[in-house]
């Protein structure tokens, strides 16, 4: 980065940071671009920032050109921080001494990771931001600490077999303290409509009767219907479905099973509640659900993941980790740690090495190079082939993937902390909002989701106040091409509508109570979170054969795989640690530390690439 200045002052240890960047115009660029999350922030900044802005300042002054860190003590306070979620900084290897590299610390990344190492596989996790977590890490300002993303854990109860986030803190060791959530989500919906989604089956159904009378039985064989999926998934021992010996074990051990979920992999669920159901609001309800886990409707949703979620959030339940969602990644991360795998951080990986056509390593921004028996990806496809590979090569595996897959819209966030009075009493932790329009709801900025996680744990906000997170649909397109001012004045605007909304629809006197607003757009998506866009992840371009088309984890390239949103079965973090789970088990087998059949294998991977082309 060449010649950068930077001063500490004391300030540093009572929380605010002022850093002043005298030097070239990379630095000049840097101080124009810089925003509340940027690791150059130019003024006052806490905390994560605070972290990020010292951790650039000990490499400036390690790599010495006009570096000054007039505050060691915090510095160190700083590579304390850093070295408590993993190990801290590791030499390039160029005789390949990794099983796997992976790219990247989301929940993907971090279950394919830990289940690898605790397979007795040496694995080097590369991390582009200070944290790990990706769209599940966390950020802290003015004593408030934020979920990055979302606040609702599927797979997270201590039953069952589909409860794959205990079980991965479990394999390395790990087990958090979670606050049972009695309401998955409260919806707010046109024609008045609200509905709560209790805890207890019996008592979100006879609520959701309650309001559509006239369809008791349609509602009773819809539900029922996801429960069948939900207890032949919960009766499986979860593996990776690319590798033969488990999968037809599977099937000689539990075949009734197994054949319901092939029957229904690909359907999708809102045909699915068209054969039960005709009262067209009910159907927009089962529309708004499928909606907050699939960002798309029920028609498009695959019933799997449907039933999957519909039926856990009975099962286990909701639960919500003490200490806030980013402790879910910081305890993989340490357990990793704890199996002699490591993690490191501020490694932006720009490439991906090929031998022969083969994955062999990484290169990072910084010039290292790193190199392992296989690679997994847990960028998006849309990251890994256009911009890790060389984007003119694209497999065809991956042209079809993106005929059948877009972009699914980034998010518009507004975290904010509020005086405690201004919520009413017994407040649900989330919200669903759609005023008056149905028609609505796939719009950006049409629905609003909202959490306060401070209702389950108010350890997360000063006392005598809570956490608001506001999300909302929203491209990028919407947002490029602006000035800094106008950026500025636009997330200023947006902000001000949606909150605006719901001060009318749910807390009179929110305005006046906000003591803390912080507003993140698609680009900081993008930028924070390395995906393209800023997306949330694929959604599918028309009606999908619900699953049937979504990759698994091997690709077109050997020794290349991939984890995260963009492989079977998709969004959400209990899909991406079913994602890990899967893609450590094939990797493990093609590493040799699971059984494998290479006759077996090359005949079920032609079958299941077959598959995907009738999707
Ligand atoms: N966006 C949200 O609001 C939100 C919130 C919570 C959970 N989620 C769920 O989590 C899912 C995503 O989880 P995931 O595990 O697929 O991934 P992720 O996007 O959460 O994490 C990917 C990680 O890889 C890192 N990375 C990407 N490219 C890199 C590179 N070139 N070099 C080094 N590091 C790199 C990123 O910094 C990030 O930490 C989403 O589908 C969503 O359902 C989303
Ligand atoms: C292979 C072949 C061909 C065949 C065979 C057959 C078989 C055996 C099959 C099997 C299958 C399986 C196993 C499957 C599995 C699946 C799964 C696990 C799935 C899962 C899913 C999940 C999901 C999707 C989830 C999601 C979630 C989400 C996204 C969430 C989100 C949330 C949010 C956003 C929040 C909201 C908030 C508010 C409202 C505020």
């Amino acid at each position: 980065m060449g010649t950068l200045s930077f001063m500490f002052p004391n300030s540093l240890l009572d929380g605010t940071c002022k850093i002043v960047a005298l030097g070239d115009s990379k630095t000049r660029y840097n101080k124009q671009r810089s925003s509340c999350f940027d690791p150059l922030r130019i003024g006052n900044c806490t905390d994560q920032q605070q972290l990020c802005c010292l951790s650039w300042g000990v490499d400036k002054a390690k790599g010495r050109r006009g570096g000054t860190v007039s505050n060691l003590k915090a510095v160190v306070d700083v590579d304390k921080r850093v070295e408590s979620y993993g190990s801290s900084d590791v030499e390039g290897n160029e005789n390949g001494s990794y099983d796997a590299i992976v790219i990247g610390s989301g929940i993907g990344g971090l279950v394919a990771a830990t289940q690898l190492a605790v397979k007795g596989a040496k694995v080097l996790v590369l991390e582009k931001y200070v944290i790990p977590g990706g769209s599940s890490g966390f950020y802290e300002r003015d004593g408030y600490k934020f979920d990055v993303g979302s606040s609702v854990m599927f797979g997270f109860s201590d039953k069952g077999n589909l409860n794959l986030i205990t079980q991965a803190l479990a394999a390395v060791g790990r087990k958090l303290e979670v606050i049972p959530d009695p309401t998955t989500v409260h919806f707010h919906l046109p024609n008045d409509l609200s509905v709560r989604i209790h805890r207890e089956y019996d008592d979100f159904i006879e609520e959701l009767v309650s309001k559509f009378p006239h369809e008791k039985e349609g509602i009773i064989k819809f539900y029922g219907e996801c429960w069948k999926i939900f207890n032949s998934l919960n009766s499986l021992e979860l593996k990776s479905l690319e590798e033969p010996i488990y999968l037809f074990g599977q099937f000689f051990k539990k075949p009734l099973e197994c054949l319901t979920l092939a029957y229904y992999l690909p359907q999708n669920a809102g045909s699915i509640a068209r054969k039960y159901i005709k009262d067209s609001g009910l159907l927009s309800f089962i529309d708004a659900e499928c909606f907050i886990v699939s960002t798309v409707n029920a028609l498009q949703t695959p019933m799997i993941n449907a039933s999957m979620v519909l039926c856990d959030r009975h099962f286990g339940g909701i639960n919500y980790p003490v200490g806030g969602v980013g402790e879910i990644a910081k305890s993989l991360a340490k357990g990793l740690d704890d199996h002699g795998s490591q993690i490191l951080y501020r490694a932006n990986v720009t490439s991906i090495i090929l031998d022969n056509g083969k994955a062999v390593g990484v290169k990072l921004s910084d010039g290292r190079k790193f190199y392992a028996k296989t690679v997994v990806s847990n960028a998006t496809r849309w990251d890994t082939f256009g911009k890790l590979l060389k984007a003119e090569n694209l497999p065809k595996e991956e042209e079809n993937f993106q005929k059948a897959y877009v972009k699914a819209p980034s998010f518009l966030s507004i975290h904010m902390g509020v005086k405690a009075d201004v919520l009413p009493p017994d407040t649900d932790c989330h919200h669903f909002v759609l005023e008056d329009d149905w028609t609505n709801l796939e719009k950006p900025y049409g629905s609003i989701f909202l959490s306060i996680p401070t209702v389950l744990d108010s350890s997360l906000a000063p006392e005598g106040h809570h956490i608001l997170h506001i999300f909302t649909t929203s491209s990028i397109e919407d947002w490029e091409g602006l000035s800094r001012k106008d950026y500025e004045a636009k997330k200023e605007l947006v902000a001000e509508r949606i909150i605006s909304r719901l001060e009318k629809t749910l807390f009179p006197g929110l305005k006046s109570s906000i003591l803390f607003k912080e507003v993140g757009t698609p680009k900081t998506h993008r930028r924070y979170l390395a995906r393209d866009s800023g997306t949330y992840g694929p959604m599918p371009r028309g009606t999908p054969k619900g699953l049937l088309g979504m990759p698994f984890n091997t690709t077109a390239i050997d020794g290349l795989y991939c984890v995260g949103d963009s492989c079977f079965p998709g969004q959400g973090v209990i899909a991406v640690a079913f994602s890990g789970v899967m893609c450590a088990h094939r990797v493990a087998a093609d590493l040799g530390f699971e059984k494998k059949s290479d006759v077996l294998d090359s005949a079920l991977l032609r079958l299941l690439g077959w598959l995907r082309t009738l999707a």
